[in-house]
């Protein structure tokens, strides 16, 4: 007889006890003795049962925690799995990994991952422990929101089965060591991501699983290929690399690990660029918080739950995005009516379009700046938060202040250095000292005027494959535009520089 049959023909014996038991037990209602024979008998049963079938199982579910949070257990296994099922299993889930990597070789773009597909098992050994995996699903319970998408999701996971003589085995090291191998397996395999938030309606239902959408990051930005003073490149890159390895640290002191980053300067200076350059570095997914779209600070608190460690938090523009920038900007618009700017209906409208735009959201500076320092913060942990501006000043100075963003690190227009640094990686290596006299006339006219990397790179890009073994035509293109900058300039005022924002200390009253 094999297993399997010798397992059913005890399930049906077990089940028949079962029924015997549930009838005496209702004709036992009424008599004096039922908690006696009750007991005894249930621990007579639970002996019956082990004999029978010693079999232990676990549960692991892919939400937890009231289904606020996806399991990091669930996913550890799961890759896990990816290793222990690929011989075994008939029905295997692919998904694609690897690609996201910027370091990937190109045969492990094409790479796939594999692991258990629903309603399937396989074996596996430990210390000469044998336990099965199964993964099953089951369907969301009827009365679910039924415009919900999240709601309506399988509720998926797999189950652990072991030999109740192995129990200490498989709860104590067994498991522990799952865990390990699934996090190394998920290191190996990690695709690193692109995350977006988007606003989806009715997901107040308890069940967050699509918060974020995401795409692999595959942005192809390193530093060695971001122009801007190389001491302040090199200031920037160790700090990213003793973070990183701060860890300790961070227990010691008793902080999150965790590290805020503003990024503030003159549109095309290269601000979206660094935090792609920063990820590509650090091997971070990065998660784009728009939060135009994020109603409350409720749900700023959701997506941030949702977020997972070694990431960037970048907040893009972040003065347009949110009522960020405290009393200034309500003096700024008297100011504004004062000057007639009312008297303009296309201007009016505009900004009353602005203002219809940021009052979907109900994000508060007191949310912003409590997902940044406060309880909930400490949720998750190697995570940097972004802040990226075109306008520094108009910024409350309490979102800023040392401990929220620790380091400012300013992006500026174009200087000689840069621009020999954009030279060479649009056009040829010996491109400074070949074209001597074109490169000095640029040097003395980006002295006289401001222009932005972006602007640079641009007159630079070869628009030919001729211009690619001559470079003359390319620097021709951007003395021409200089010229003509320098002789607007003339005429229009300057622009004004970023104030120095690096030392600023500001008083923690508004965190209340
Ligand atoms: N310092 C730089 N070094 C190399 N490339 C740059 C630099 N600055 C800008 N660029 C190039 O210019 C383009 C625009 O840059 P980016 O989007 O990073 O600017 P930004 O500062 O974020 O602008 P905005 O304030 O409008 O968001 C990118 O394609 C980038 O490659
Ligand atoms: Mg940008």
């Amino acid at each position: 007889m094999d297993v399997v049959s010798w397992f059913s023909q005890v399930s049906v014996v077990v089940g028949v006890l079962a029924v015997c038991w549930t009838v005496v037990w209702q004709n036992l209602q009424h008599i004096h003795l039922q908690q006696f024979f009750a007991r005894s008998f249930n621990r007579r049963a639970r002996r019956l049962a082990a004999v029978v079938d010693p079999y232990l199982s676990v549960t692991f579910e892919e939400y937890e925690g009231g289904r606020i949070k996806s399991s990091d257990a669930f996913d550890e296994i799961k890759s896990y799995l990816t290793t222990a099922s690929t011989r075994d299993v008939r029905h295997l889930r692919a998904e694609s990994g690897g690609g996201g990597r910027r370091d990937a070789a190109a045969t492990d773009r094409d790479k796939l991952v594999f692991s258990m597909a629903k309603g399937e098992e396989v074996a596996d050994t430990f210390r000469g422990a044998m336990v099965w995996w199964s993964a099953a699903g089951v369907p969301p319970p009827s009365d679910t929101v039924p415009w919900s998408r999240a709601s309506r999701a399988e509720r998926r996971f797999f189950r652990l089965e072991f030999h109740e003589g192995h129990r200490d085995l498989v709860l104590n090291e067994y498991l522990p060591y799952v865990r390990r191998q699934g996090r190394a397996v998920m290191a190996k395999n990690r695709q690193r991501r692109l995350y977006t938030n988007i606003l989806r309606e009715g997901f107040d239902d308890g069940f967050y699983r699509d918060v974020w959408t995401h795409v692999p990051f595959e942005h192809p930005k390193t530093f060695d290929k971001l122009a801007m003073d190389p001491a302040k490149k090199k200031d920037v890159i160790d700090d990213l690399d003793m973070f990183k390895q701060s860890k300790d640290y961070y227990n010691r002191v008793g902080k999150p690990w965790k590290r805020g980053y503003l990024l503030y300067g003159p549109p095309g200076t290269g601000k979206s660029t660094m935090v792609a350059a920063m990820a590509n570095h650090l091997g971070y997914d990065v998660y784009d918080f728009e939060l135009t779209s994020v109603k409350t600070n409720t749900d700023l608190r959701k997506l941030l739950i949702e977020t997972k460690s070694k990431s960037i938090m970048v907040f893009e523009d972040i003065d347009c995005s949110l009522q960020v920038t405290g009393k200034r900007k309500s003096k700024e618009e008297e100011e504004g009516s004062k000057d007639g700017n009312g008297d303009d209906p296309y201007a009016a409208k505009q900004k009353e379009e602005e203002e219809d735009a940021k009052s979907s959201s109900k994000v508060t500076l007191s949310g912003l700046l409590n997902f940044i320092d406060g309880i909930w913060s400490a949720c998750g942990e190697e995570r940097l938060v972004v802040f990226t501006t075109n306008h520094v000043d108009k910024l409350d100075p309490a979102l800023i202040r040392t401990g929220r963003m620790d380091k400012k690190i300013e992006m500026s227009y174009c200087d000689f250095e840069s621009f020999k640094f954009l030279a060479r990686m649009h056009l040829r290596d010996d491109v400074v000292e070949a074209h001597g006299a074109q490169c000095d006339r640029v040097r003395a006219l980006l002295q006289e005027v401001n222009m932005v990397p972006v602007d640079v790179g641009e007159h630079l890009t070869p628009r030919s494959p001729d211009e690619f073994e001559d470079a003359g035509p390319c620097l021709a293109r951007l003395v021409t535009a200089l010229e003509k900058a320098k002789k607007e300039a003339a005429i229009l005022p300057k622009p004004q520089a970023q104030p120095d924002v690096s030392g600023i200390v500001v008083d923690d009253d508004s965190n209340n």
